[in-house]
């Protein structure tokens, strides 16, 4: 059989992947001694991000006919509001993160680029590559949940995070995202499928340096 075109972007991106697993933000997020003030710098620009990754799944189901998948989608928009967003609001709440300090605080370099990179997917590229562009944020955490749950972590906010991401139901909807992307690989031709698959190494370029803005803090003029 031939391997599916995640297994292919999967291996495509190991490099990014692994440097991801062992990027400082997540040891020190393991072992409790990642500074609150970074936590804090990620949770606000990743708030910015979760809002446009929200925004997307409904416009990119709008462009979708397999209804399973449009639902899929139509649920992830609505989940993130609901679900993901409440725990986020209890964040917020703890480390005092008001919606006024939220607004203003300038959006940095990665955020915008990542967010810019899944609206470019989807205006300039295919539904396929628009899905693709969605796939790592959804799998690069199921798998460092799945590998922080093991050991947890001893700050109280820091465990509560992995366990969003290790959660049964999270794992099935990264598991189904894997399926759509799958599917449409499958029905896709070379270009289209070369396409996905540099999405997919883009995004994970983006998570990747996720970490790494949020380590460093990351500003325009630096
Ligand atoms: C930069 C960044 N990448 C991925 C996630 C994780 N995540 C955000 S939305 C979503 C889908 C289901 O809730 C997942 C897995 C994040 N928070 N921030």
């Amino acid at each position: 059989m031939m391997p599916t075109i995640t297994t292919k972007m999967r291996a495509a991106a190991d490099n990014l992947w692994n440097q991801s697993f062992n990027h400082p933000f997540i040891k020190h997020l393991a072992d409790g001694t990642l500074p609150m003030d970074t936590f804090r710098y990620y949770l606000k620009q990743d708030n910015y991000y979760l809002n446009n990754f929200s925004i997307l799944h409904q416009k990119i189901a709008n462009h979708v006919n397999d209804p399973s998948t449009k639902q899929f989608l139509i649920a992830g928009a609505k989940g993130l509001n609901d679900g993901e967003a409440e725990i986020r609001d209890d964040f917020f709440s703890k480390l005092a993160i008001t919606a006024n300090e939220m607004q203003t605080t300038p959006i940095a370099p990665n955020a915008y680029s990542y967010v810019a990179h899944m609206y470019h997917e989807l205006n300039e590229g295919t539904v396929a590559s628009a899905c693709t562009a969605l796939l790592p944020c959804y799998w690069l955490y199921n798998e460092i949940g799945k590998q922080l749950i093991a050991n947890g972590s001893p700050v109280e906010l820091y465990q509560q995070f992995i366990e969003t991401y290790d959660s049964p139901e999270f794992t099935d909807a990264t598991n189904q995202m894997i399926n759509i992307v799958d599917a449409l690989g499958e029905q896709a031709e070379a270009d289209e499928r070369r396409q996905m698959i540099t999405a997919f190494v883009r995004s994970s370029y983006y998570e990747l340096n996720f970490w790494e803005m949020a380590y460093v803090h990351e500003e325009w003029n630096n």
